[in-house]
Parts: C-alpha cells; sequence; structure tokens
C-alpha cells in the first residue's frame, strides 16, 4: 500500500525558493519511481519578505501547517535588512524550533576522499555534531535586557531538555555503530570549567551514559573542541552541545566540508521535524540561479531517512542514502558544481546532475 507523507514546504528568502524548487522535484521523482510512499506538498509563507508586505514573520496558519505535516522542509529565512523593532533579525525557524519542541539540531560533518576541504589530512571525516535548538543562550531570545548601560541574555539548560538530547545522542550513536558507520561514542561538549550551568549539563550527560555502558561516553570544553575539529576531526563520532556553541561549531564543520553548500541538518523532536541547510538567505547571490542546492538536497536525504525509519519504511530509508551518496559523488566528481564549490555549474544543472546519477544507479 502507498503510504502518503504531508510535508510543509518554507521557501523562504533570498536563495530560498531558488534550492527548493529542484529539491522537491527531485523528491517527487523518487515518489514517481517507488509504489511504497508519495507526497503532498504544501508551501507555505513565512520569513523576511513576507514581514515586510505584513507584519507577520511565520503566520499561524503556516504554523498549523506545520504542525499538520509529517515533515516540514525549509531553505533559508531571514534579510539583513528586515528586523523587529528591538534590532534583531526575525527569525522564524527559532520560532519553530521552539514553537515545535525540536531539542536535537543534527549536523553531519563529512568529508569524503576528493572533496574539497582546507584540512590538510586527507583521513575520512564522519561524525554529528547535535546541537540542543531549544534553550541554552537561545532562551532568552526577544527578552533580553537591554538598559543604557548593560545588557543581559539568559542561558538556561534545563533538566527534562538535556535528558531527551542526551537520549537521542546515545540513541543515534548506537544506531550509527550498528551501521558501520561509528565508533559508539558520544561526547559532551560544554564549558564546565567555568559555568556551573555546564556542569549541570555534564552531570546529566553523566547519568543517561550510564543507560548505555556499552557506548563511549567522554567529554570535552568547547574551545578545545574548536580546536580538535580542525586538529584531528577524524577522531569524533557524535558531538552533543548546547545550542550556541552547536550553531557556532557546525558553521565551523560547514567549513571543514569546503562551504555552508555542503552543510544540511535536521531538527528534531519527538513527534516533528524540520530539515534545512545550516546556511542563509545567502542575498548576496540570490536571483542569479548559482546558489549551490546540495546543503537543501542533504537535508531531504536526511527527511527520507527520518521518514523511513520512524514509518517503518525501508525503502525511504534506502533512498535518503541514495540521495546522499548521489550528491557525493556529483561532489567528487567536480564537474557539476557550482562556483562555491569550484565549479560553473548553475543551481539546475547541479541537481540535474544528482537526478541523472539517481536513475543510472537503479
Ligand atoms: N537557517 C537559516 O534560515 C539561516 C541560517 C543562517 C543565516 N540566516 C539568515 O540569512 C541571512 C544572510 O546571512 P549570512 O550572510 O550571515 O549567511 P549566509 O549563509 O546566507 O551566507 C554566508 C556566505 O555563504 C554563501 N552561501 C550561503 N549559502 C550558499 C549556497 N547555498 N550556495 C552558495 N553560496 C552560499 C553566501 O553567498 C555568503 O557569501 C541573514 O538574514 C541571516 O540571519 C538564515
Ligand atoms: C539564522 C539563525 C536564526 C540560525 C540560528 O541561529 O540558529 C542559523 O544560524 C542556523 O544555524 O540555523
Ligand atoms: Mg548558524
Amino acid at each position: 500500500m502507498t503510504q502518503k507523507f504531508k510535508i510543509a514546504v518554507f521557501e523562504g528568502d533570498g536563495i530560498g525558493p531558488e534550492i527548493m524548487a529542484p529539491t522537491v522535484a527531485i523528491l517527487k521523482k523518487f515518489s514517481q519511481l517507488r509504489s511504497d510512499y508519495t507526497f503532498e506538498f504544501n508551501t507555505v509563507p513565512a520569513g523576511a519578505a513576507h514581514y515586510a508586505t505584513t507584519g507577520e514573520s511565520l503566520p499561524e496558519a503556516s504554523l498549523q501547517t506545520a504542525k499538520d505535516s509529517d515533515a516540514i522542509l525549509l531553505s533559508a529565512m531571514g534579510l539583513p535588512s528586515v528586523r523587529y523593532e528591538d534590532g534583531t533579525e526575525i527569525s522564524p525557524q527559532i520560532d519553530l524550533r521552539k514553537e515545535l519542541n525540536l531539542y536535537a539540531g543534527v549536523r553531519p560533518v563529512r568529508i569524503s576522499r576528493g572533496q574539497r576541504t582546507p584540512l590538510k589530512s586527507e583521513a575520512e571525516v564522519d561524525f554529528i555534531l547535535i546541537r540542543e535548538s531549544t534553550e541554552g543562550l537561545f532562551h532568552s531570545q526577544g527578552s533580553g535586557e537591554v538598559s543604557d548601560t548593560v545588557a543581559r541574555e539568559t542561558l538556561q539548560i534545563s533538566r527534562e531538555t538535556s535528558e531527551k538530547l542526551f537520549k537521542f545522542s546515545f540513541e543515534l550513536a548506537r544506531l550509527r555503530q550498528k551501521s558501520g558507520r561509528g565508533q559508539g561514542r558520544v561526547t559532551c561538549v560544554d564549558k564546565a570549567n567555568v559555568f556551573r550551568a555546564f556542569a549541570f549539563f555534564r552531570a546529566i550527560f553523566d547519568e543517561e551514559a550510564a543507560r548505555y555502558p556499552e557506548l563511549i561516553a567522554d567529554h570535552a570544553y568547547v574551545d578545545a573542541t574548536a580546536l580538535w575539529m580542525v586538529e584531528k576531526p577524524e577522531s569524533f563520532d557524535v558531538l552533543v552541545t548546547e545550542n550556541m556553541f552547536g550553531d557556532i561549531l557546525s558553521d565551523l564543520g560547514a567549513g571543514l566540508m569546503g562551504g555552508l553548500g555542503l552543510a544540511p541538518s535536521a531538527d528534531i523532536g519527538d513527534t516533528a521535524a524540520v530539515f534545512q541547510p545550516c546556511h542563509g538567505s545567502a542575498p548576496d547571490i540570490a536571483g542569479q540561479g548559482i546558489a549551490n542546492p546540495f546543503a537543501m538536497v542533504l537535508s531531504a536525504a536526511m527527511m527520507l531517512e527520518w521518514l523511513g525509519i520512524n514509518h517503518n519504511q525501508p525503502t525511504m530509508v534506502g533512498d535518503g542514502t541514495l540521495l546522499r551518496l548521489a550528491v557525493e559523488a556529483v561532489v567528487a566528481r567536480g564537474v557539476y558544481t557550482t562556483r562555491d564549490l569550484g565549479g560553473s555549474a548553475n543551481t539546475e544543472q547541479a541537481c540535474a546532475a544528482v537526478l541523472e546519477h539517481i536513475l543510472e544507479s537503479l
């Protein structure tokens, strides 16, 4: 029987619509090829341009469609020129994370042979950074105190969210180990040498680790982790950290992979998930058709895997892997890559090459 999945689509701002259209086309192609599953895509408004014209960055109806969907695809939202009255940028992706309680921000860092990287070592890199995505230093976002003389934001680490976050991290490490891709190791990245909140974070991590005696659990300070991501990234398996630390380290991870155009992400909660690239709306190249679509396509591949695992659809899980491998193959060949990766293909040509590779490998 064919299972239908409802997907809410946030095309967003800047290059958002340019990378979303070919990604949805690839997913539609998959569903045409498969009898097991099909999609219903519902495109909804949100973002900076929408805010500029309506005063709403995430309309209630769009949020409701997201809540009623099986998964959410988001390209990029925000424009430096569009701000709330307090001077901060509109950020509906943060609202979605908080509204849907998407506590686990999964940001893979993979560098396969032949991929452009500033790293000197040729060792294969394959680790997952899990960024807590609902609290930490983002807790007081929108309500920080600012006076003429001092500004203050609050970092929050809660037991409930941390327990879920660490459980998710250990389960993921176990899954990776089973599939032969990981060492069965989770590293808690914190600043427990200075802040009591991080000592608390670490203590909850240790409690959760005790439930997984077959896995390795260790700790690292965030500053040293930044160093080791450059010096020995091949040593990591699953890293789990606070929201702001994860935001910064994931862009460092993107830099190691050859740029933001190859960095996908998934914000996952108990019942909902948003799949989006780590990059932003890239206003400097918007409208030219030259944006790299691969971070978006790789995020869609993560969506296929997540939906497949949660709905017992092995074909879908396999298709997620197929899609990721197709992108990796196109990147390794280096012919149909966009400018940021040193190629001369446009967005459409890059996606066409991925689709061609998939059809050849079926
Ligand atoms: N998840 C999101 O929606 C998200 C993430 C980060 C930033 N933003 C927002 O996006 C806007 C622009 O932010 P920014 O300039 O700091 O970051 P950005 O990620 O949009 O761009 C940084 C640099 O990377 C390049 N780049 C990014 N994505 C690319 C792609 N797919 N292909 C080729 N080049 C790409 C851009 O051209 C730019 O030079 C801001 O309003 C910011 O708040 C949104
Ligand atoms: C655009 C911004 C709100 C967002 C964040 O800070 O989480 C982005 O940087 C990300 O990494 O997804
Ligand atoms: Mg970021």
